[in-house]
């Protein structure tokens, strides 16, 4: 019988978002530059405009997907389904309504979904890169979707 979780391994070489809003946008370059060294011996990825402007003032490589509003959020949250991101950094804005308020939770409940670390502000994006777990691989419990749509599709 199979289990109700499955393990999945984040490598050493981690796939990282970078995401932000507008408001909060500087803050998240800062911090990209304050840990380029870091930053830069791991795969980079994020929104269209954040990302646009961590590759333009930081120097790093970060593939961009769609602008947040444009599905940005969605096409991440998407890749996280695919097992393609093993960690987020997404500075969202508390202060501000967001046009595409649906998608951010979106996103943030499937990082939940999936276990997926997602620091939500300085502080956690500080703690998470420092943890010694950056540097090596971690074995995290993902629910089991196979299974879980062989018995949804057994009871309906
Ligand atoms: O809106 C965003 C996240 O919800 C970020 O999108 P941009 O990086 O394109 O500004």
């Amino acid at each position: 019988m199979s289990s109700d979780y499955i393990t999945f391994t984040i490598g050493k070489k981690k796939n990282i978002a970078l995401i932000a809003h507008d408001n909060e946008k500087p803050k998240l370059i800062s911090w990209c530059q304050e840990n380029k060294e870091i930053l830069s011996r791991h795969n980079l990825c994020g929104t269209g405009t954040t990302a646009r402007m961590i590759a333009d003032q930081a120097g790093l490589r970060v593939k961009a997907y769609n602008s947040g509003p444009l599905g940005g959020d969605q096409q991440i949250g998407a890749k996280i389904v695919e097992g393609q991101i093993d960690f987020v950094v997404f500075f969202s804005d508390p202060l501000t309504a967001q046009p595409h308020d649906p998608d951010v939770k979106a996103l943030m409940r499937i990082a939940q979904v999936y276990d997926i670390p997602m620091a939500i502000n300085k502080a956690t994006a500080d703690f998470m890169l420092n943890s010694r777990l950056m540097s090596d691989t971690y074995d995290h419990e993902v629910i089991n979707f196979q299974k879980n749509v062989q018995e949804r599709a057994k009871s309906l």
